[in-house]
C-alpha cells in the first residue's frame, strides 16, 4: 500500500530582498519516514525547514502538512509539529523536569516528566538545570521536548553537530525510536554516514535547488551506474570504527 504524503511542498520560493535563497523546490515527505535535506552551508534548508515550522515567512508557493495548508491554517499545523527550541527558550533556573512541566503546560498536553527523560536516558539528570548538561544530554534533551505536544512530525536542525561519535550513534537510535513509535522526522545533515544511515529518503538541496531526491541506497546505486569510480580502494575500517572499537559504544557523558 502506497504511504500517504505527510508533507506536500511545491514550487516554494524565498527571498531575502534581492537575494533568493530557495528557488522554487518541490517535494514531499511520506507519513512515517525519516526524510532528509543535504547540502552545503547556505544552501536553504534551514530556511525550508523555518517555513514549514511556521517559524519564516515564504515568498511563493505552497505548503500542505498533514492536509493543512499553511497559508490558512498556520495554527493547526503549530498544533500537529515538534520543533527543537533555541537554547535561549529553556529558563535557566528551571531544572529539567520543571521545563518539560512548564511545556506541557503551554502545549495544554499531560506529561510524564520522568517518562520522557527515561525515553532519552536523562532519568538521572531530572534536576538539573539545561546549562549543567552535556552536549549530547542537550541534544537529547531537546529532542525529547519536541515530543511533549505528541506531534505528528518532528524537525532536527543538525541534532548531531558538535557530538562526540558514542553519542551520535546514540541519538541515531533514539531518533529511529522516535520514528518506530509513527512520528514522522524530518531532518538535516551535514554528516552523510548519517543520513545514510538514518534516512529512508533525502533531497540533496544546492544554491536553492533540489538536485537530487531519493533513498540513499539509490542516489548511491545511480552514481555508481554512471561509471563512478573510487580513486583508491578503501579499507575494511575507518578510524571512526578504530575509535568505537577502542572506547566503546557506551556514553561517557554521565
Ligand atoms: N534572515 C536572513 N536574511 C538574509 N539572508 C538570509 C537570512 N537567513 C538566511 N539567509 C541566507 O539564505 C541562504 C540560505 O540560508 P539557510 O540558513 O537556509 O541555509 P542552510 O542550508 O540551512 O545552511 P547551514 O547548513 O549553514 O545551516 C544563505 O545564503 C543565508 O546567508
Amino acid at each position: 500500500m502506497e504511504t500517504r504524503n505527510i508533507i506536500e511542498v511545491k514550487n516554494l520560493v524565498k527571498n531575502y530582498g534581492d537575494f533568493q535563497a530557495v528557488k522554487g523546490i518541490s517535494f514531499d515527505v511520506r507519513e512515517g519516514e525519516i526524510f532528509g535535506l543535504l547540502g552545503p552551508n547556505g544552501a536553504g534548508k534551514s530556511t525550508t525547514l523555518e517555513i514549514i515550522e511556521t517559524l519564516r515567512d515564504k515568498t511563493s508557493g505552497e505548503v500542505i502538512v498533514d492536509g493543512l495548508n499553511l497559508d490558512t491554517q498556520p495554527e493547526a499545523i503549530k498544533k500537529i509539529i515538534g520543533v527543537q527550541l533555541q537554547t535561549s527558550g529553556y529558563y535557566p533556573n528551571l531544572n529539567l523536569v520543571e521545563l518539560i512541566e512548564l511545556f506541557g503546560g503551554l502545549y495544554n498536553q499531560p506529561v510524564n516528566p520522568k517518562e520522557l527523560l527515561a525515553a532519552f536516558n536523562l532519568e538521572d539528570k531530572a534536576k538539573a538545570k539545561y546549562k549543567a548538561l552535556s552536549g549530547g544530554q542537550k541534544q537529547r534533551f531537546s529532542i525529547a521536548t519536541t515530543l511533549i505536544n505528541k506531534p505528528k512530525i518532528i524537525f532536527l536542525d543538525e541534532p548531531t553537530t558538535g557530538l562526540d561519535p558514542q553519542a551520535r550513534r546514540n541519538l541515531w537510535d533514539l531518533i529511529l525510536d522516535v520514528r518506530s513509535k509513527g512520528t514522522t522526522v524530518v531532518i538535516t545533515t551535514h554528516y552523510m554516514d548519517e543520513a545514510e544511515f538514518l534516512c529512508d529518503r533525502c533531497a540533496i538541496v544546492d544554491s536553492g535547488k533540489i538536485i537530487a531526491l531519493d533513498s540513499p541506497n539509490n542516489l548511491i546505486d545511480q552514481l555508481v551506474d554512471s561509471g563512478f569510480q573510487r580513486e583508491k580502494q578503501v579499507k575494511l575500517a575507518n578510524l571512526e570504527d578504530v575509535f568505537i572499537t577502542l572506547t566503546g559504544k557506551a556514553l561517557r557523558e554521565s
